[in-house]
Order: structure tokens, then C-alpha cells, then sequence
């Protein structure tokens, strides 16, 4: 296993350098860098990689203190300089979308264009995340698992066997890790610096995404400047999973468009 040390802990990173085309992948709340083993091996030939475990996610060490999301784009930057990457397509879903928008605004020079999958620059009510996190600390991650799944997948990705394994791993998450990250949800709005991210972008949504329905994913992309629109028809908050096929079409079809 690969690792960064950084003043929080020791934070799990997974880095295939081929030396060709760099993208970077940031992974949604409660999973882990796993999410993206489907995506990966269908990129083509000589395009290298760099995903990471977040702070309290996967094997990743927990924070001990709170952070914002700024500090979670600061700890891919950082991953970025330690694997030699100066400029890349950055990848991210949900949270990990959120996190690459904050890069595109804090780093403009290291981001070649953003694929970001089923995110907002506002992920939902900061009520919503504070009864998550009271729930969270009541009843244990295990307990909120069923409830937090159909938000997750698309009803053909709950039947199918692998749904229960990514069930598995939420229950298991790390409770502080997923609180302090859901609290960093919480603090987060930025809807009125969208226009400042000039690259090009590739929004990804799904039909049945409950978590960042279509509207806000449609209303994300029509407040980029330069962002193209893909709509999956059966898929929920995680097509990386659910649709690795469709995903990385998408995906390597925007980012050949951009390099030409
Ligand atoms: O757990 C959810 O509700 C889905 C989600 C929201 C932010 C994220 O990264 O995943």
C-alpha cells in the first residue's frame, strides 16, 4: 500500500503512472477508493492515475481535529506533489465533486478539466447533515446503512449481489471520520463562485440520483462556464459503480475532446 504523511495522519493514496494522460479521483462520503477499481482498468493504454483515500475514509487515518473542505482539496494537492503531478483531469463524485471545484478555484493552474459526477457546489441543507451526524452518533453507522443505500444506487444496482458488499463497508465506516467530513458538507455553499471555474467540465447525473437529483446537477452545468451535460438513465449517486462501462466512456471522451 502506497502512503502520504500529512499533520492530520497517514493517508492512504494509489498512484499508476504510465506517464501518459493524469486524472485524479475523489471518492463520495462513506466509500473508498475502491470505488473507482471499475473505472480504472478500462481507461486506455498510458493514462496514469492517482485516487486517494480521504481523511477518515478507507484505510486512511482520521483527522483528529474538524476541517473544511478546503482542507480535503489541500490533501489532494498534496497527494498531486508527491506522485509528481502538476495538471490533471480531476475526477470527482459527489463530495469528491465539491472537493475538485474547490481545487479548480484554489489551484486553477493544476486542473486541465473537471469530470464531476452527481455534486452541487451545495450538497443539500445544512439541517439535513446535522440530523445525519445526531443520527450517526445515536445509532451507529450500522444502523443507518439501509437508510443511506437507496441514496447511493439506482433500483437494477440495489438488486444486484455487489449492493451488499458497499453496504458492508458504510457500516463499517469510521463514525468520526464520517461525521467530521458530513460536518464539512455542512459548512459548504459555494453556488456564487461557480462562474470563476473557467476549464472546460463534464457534469454527470443520474435519473435516479436521490441524493443530487437531476435538477441540480442540470442547474450545476448551466452555472459552469464551459460544461457539457451527460444524463444516465439508469443509474443513482454512483454511475463510477453502478455503470463503470458508461462512466468511463464519458469520461474518456470528454478528456480526448479537451486534449486535441
Ligand atoms: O450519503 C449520501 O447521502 C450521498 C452522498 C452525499 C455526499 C456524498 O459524497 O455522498
Amino acid at each position: 500500500m502506497q502512503v502520504l504523511q500529512r499533520d492530520w495522519g497517514m493517508m492512504h493514496i494509489d498512484r499508476r503512472n504510465s506517464g501518459g494522460t493524469q486524472l485524479v479521483f475523489i471518492n463520495s462520503l462513506g466509500t473508498d477508493l475502491r470505488m473507482w477499481d471499475a473505472v480504472i482498468p478500462r481507461l486506455p493504454e498510458g493514462w496514469s492515475s492517482l485516487r486517494m483515500d480521504k481523511r477518515g475514509h478507507g484505510v486512511s487515518e482520521t483527522a483528529p481535529q474538524g476541517y473544511g473542505i478546503p482542507d480535503l482539496a489541500g490533501d489532494v494537492l498534496a497527494a498531486m506533489d508527491h506522485a509528481g503531478v502538476e495538471r490533471a483531469v480531476i475526477v470527482g463524485c459527489s463530495i469528491g465533486g465539491l472537493i475538485a471545484q474547490h481545487i479548480a478555484l484554489m489551484a486553477p493552474e493544476r486542473v486541465t478539466g473537471l469530470v464531476l459526477s452527481n455534486t452541487a457546489p451545495m450538497l443539500g441543507p445544512a439541517d439535513g447533515w446535522h440530523s445525519r451526524i445526531d443520527g450517526v452518533r445515536l445509532n451507529g453507522m450500522g444502523a443507518m446503512a439501509d437508510g443511506i443505500l437507496p441514496r447511493w444506487f439506482g433500483p437494477a444496482m440495489l438488486a444486484r449481489p455487489e449492493a451488499r458488499l458497499w453496504r458492508t463497508l458504510l457500516a463499517r465506516a469510521d463514525t468520526e471520520g464520517y461525521i467530521a467530513t458530513c460536518a464539512a458538507i455542512a459548512g459548504t455553499d459555494i453556488s456564487t463562485r461557480l462562474g470563476e471555474i473557467t476549464q472546460p467540465a463534464l457534469v454527470i447525473g443520474g435519473q435516479h440520483d436521490q441524493a443530487t437529483p437531476p435538477e441540480v446537477v442540470q442547474a450545476l452545468a448551466g452555472a459552469l462556464p464551459r460544461a457539457d451535460l451527460v444524463m444516465f438513465e439508469e443509474t443513482g449517486h454512483l454511475p463510477a459503480i453502478e455503470a463503470p462501462e458508461a462512466f468511463t466512456a464519458a469520461l474518456v471522451s470528454f478528456v480526448e475532446r479537451i486534449s486535441q
